[in-house]
């Protein structure tokens, strides 16, 4: 038997699913165990290989998530907040780390995940890059060195697809701009501006969101002083980024001790 971690994807239909079966089967660290969908899909049954259009992988498409979770060392989930949260509770329950990609999630729902690092290794981030982590860094200090007089905006650009806003991105980028100044985001964060608004409260971290065609995922953060703009940005132009970065998470998370951890423990930054 193979001692390469066995890895299951679940949403494996998705576009960050499918990115992630042919990222985990071109790794010589890791082996594809798994492959989760809903009960409706119809992939449910069909070799994850050939319902992608190429040769069979061996592995068959399942909604028995804790059956798929009860052969594997890790479990990469890029779903929906819903999903995420009844796959953390699966996860500790099959002692696999948890890789969590997806985002939205409400506060209850961030909760329940907390609870479920109590038994299980989590790493979860609302972006895998070592890009958006660095730019995380570099956002706060930035905001630590300009006082209020230097309004933050964030602005995020994501394909026509995208469920939820702000993205996970830039909400990690404004908590990241917020503890910079010293501020909780919940305080200041001014999202969906429309209408009449007033003029804008000085202190405030604001979020605009875009979205169209193909864009796999574009954040600015912006410093709005007076005479001047500072503007910190990140393009990703390849979703191949986030399915990399989630599988180095994956593998760091053997042997880690049970908790909720994210890509800065991962990146070592
Ligand atoms: N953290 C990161 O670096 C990144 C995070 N994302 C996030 O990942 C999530 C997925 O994004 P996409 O792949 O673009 O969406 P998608 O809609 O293409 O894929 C989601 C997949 O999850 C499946 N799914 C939903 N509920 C399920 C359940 N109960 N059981 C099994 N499968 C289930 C769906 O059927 C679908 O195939 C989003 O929250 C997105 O924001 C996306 C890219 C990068
Ligand atoms: O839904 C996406 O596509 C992406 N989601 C993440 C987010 O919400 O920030 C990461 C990336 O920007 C792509």
């Amino acid at each position: 038997m193979s001692e390469l971690p066995g890895i299951v994807i679940t949403g494996a239909s998705g576009r960050m699913g499918q990115m992630l079966i042919k990222t985990v089967v071109a790794s010589e660290k890791c082996r594809l165990v798994g492959a989760v969908e809903r009960s409706e899909s119809d992939w449910i049954g069909r070799d994850v290989g050939e319902a992608m259009g190429g040769a069979a992988l061996g592995v068959q498409v399942t909604d028995d998530a804790l059956e798929a979770f009860s052969k594997a060392q890790a479990v990469i989930d890029f779903t929906a907040p819903e999903a995420t949260v009844e796959f953390a509770a699966l996860a500790a329950q099959a002692r696999c780390v948890h890789v969590i990609g997806t985002t939205g999630m409400c506060p209850s729902e961030l909760q329940k995940i907390e609870l479920a690092a109590h038994h299980a290794t989590i790493i979860r981030a609302g972006n895998m890059s070592l890009g958006v982590n660095l730019l995380t860094k570099l956002t706060k200090m930035v905001a630590a060195a300009l006082d209020a007089d230097y309004d933050i905006e964030i602005i995020e650009a994501h394909h026509n697809r995208k469920v939820d806003a702000p993205s996970g991105t830039a909400l990690m980028l404004g908590e990241a701009a917020a503890e910079g100044r010293g501020v909780k985001l919940s305080d200041v964060r001014d999202s969906g501006r429309d209408g009449i608004t007033g003029a804008r409260t000085k202190g405030d971290i604001g979020f605009s969101a875009i979205r169209g065609g193909d864009i796999v995922g574009e954040h600015d953060v912006m410093f709005a002083g007076d005479g001047e703009r500072i503007i910190l940005r990140h393009v990703a132009s390849d979703r191949s980024l986030f399915a990399k970065g989630a599988l180095k998470a994956a593998l760091w998370g053997q042997g880690q001790k049970p908790g909720e951890y994210d890509m800065l423990d991962v990146l070592g930054l």
